[in-house]
């Protein structure tokens, strides 16, 4: 028996289509962003791939993805779990800034550093400035950071994986993960065992549903998963890696 895991970024955020470092800033989806939600639930449906639990972030981005795609899948009735653990990554003090003008100051080569190196974080945000989430009411209490590499994201979304993620799909559930660009860029990395150095070249596309058959050992029985539009995941990782240029 195989196991289902359906991977799905957030649509376009308004952040996205400015082209801004974003992080854990709760920006919305822009209308291309909801567009591309309800098309993943189409996709979803056409192909007869049903959630039967859904799992989030707790931003919005990734809800509203979520709700827009269930519905059209039909699915929206299915239960939710949401936890920090699965958030974007922290951007640092990166956040709210554009990522070309970035790129412009400190040029191509720490621009992708911090963008893509798997263990360099970012310079910390100011606790309380305007885009840091240090007094936000969703994580009083937890350890949340000031800025992290996707070493940090893997690390911190791991123990959510195993003990929330993993339980789910044993039950013979299929299993929806609606999230963003680096914390499934984390799992994608931890699934398919790519090295430090590779995931540096692994771009994950919005609103377009990766789907991977797990065997019972959580190994995938295909490397790297199935995007159900794959031509359209093509462009859209192109999109992705070309950002800030
Ligand atoms: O700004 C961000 O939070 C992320 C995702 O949009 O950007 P990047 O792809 O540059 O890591």
């Amino acid at each position: 028996m195989t196991y289902t895991l359906v991977l799905l970024r957030h649509g376009q955020s308004e952040w996205n289509a400015k082209n801004l470092f974003t992080g854990w800033v709760d920006v919305p989806l822009s209308e291309q962003g909801e567009a591309e939600a309800k098309r993943g639930g189409e996709l979803l449906k056409e192909e007869g791939i049903l959630p039967d639990v859904l799992h989030t972030s707790l931003l919005r981005r990734a809800i509203s993805t979520a709700n827009l795609a269930l519905d059209k899948a039909d699915r929206h009735w299915i239960p939710v779990k949401r936890h920090w653990r699965l958030n974007e990554r922290h951007y640092g003090a990166l956040q709210g800034k554009d990522k070309k003008a970035i790129r412009d100051e400190y040029g191509e080569e720490k621009f992708m550093e911090w963008r893509r190196s798997y263990d360099t974080p970012p310079p910390p945000i100011e606790i309380g400035s305007e885009f840091s989430q240090d007094a936000d009411p969703r994580y009083a209490g937890e350890p949340i950071s000031q800025s992290e590499c996707l070493k940090d994201v893997l690390e911190r979304m791991l123990p959510y994986w195993e003990d929330a993620i993993v339980p789910d799909l044993k039950s013979g559930k299929t299993v929806l993960v609606a999230a963003h660009g680096n914390s499934l860029r984390a799992i994608v990395k931890h699934l398919d065992g790519i090295s430090d150095e590779d995931i540096a070249g692994l771009n994950i596309p919005t609103g377009i549903p990766l789907v991977y058959e797990l065997e019972e050992d959580l190994k995938p029985v295909k490397q790297g998963g199935t995007y159900l539009d794959a031509d359209a995941a093509a462009a859209a990782i192109q999109a992705v890696a070309n950002q800030g240029k």
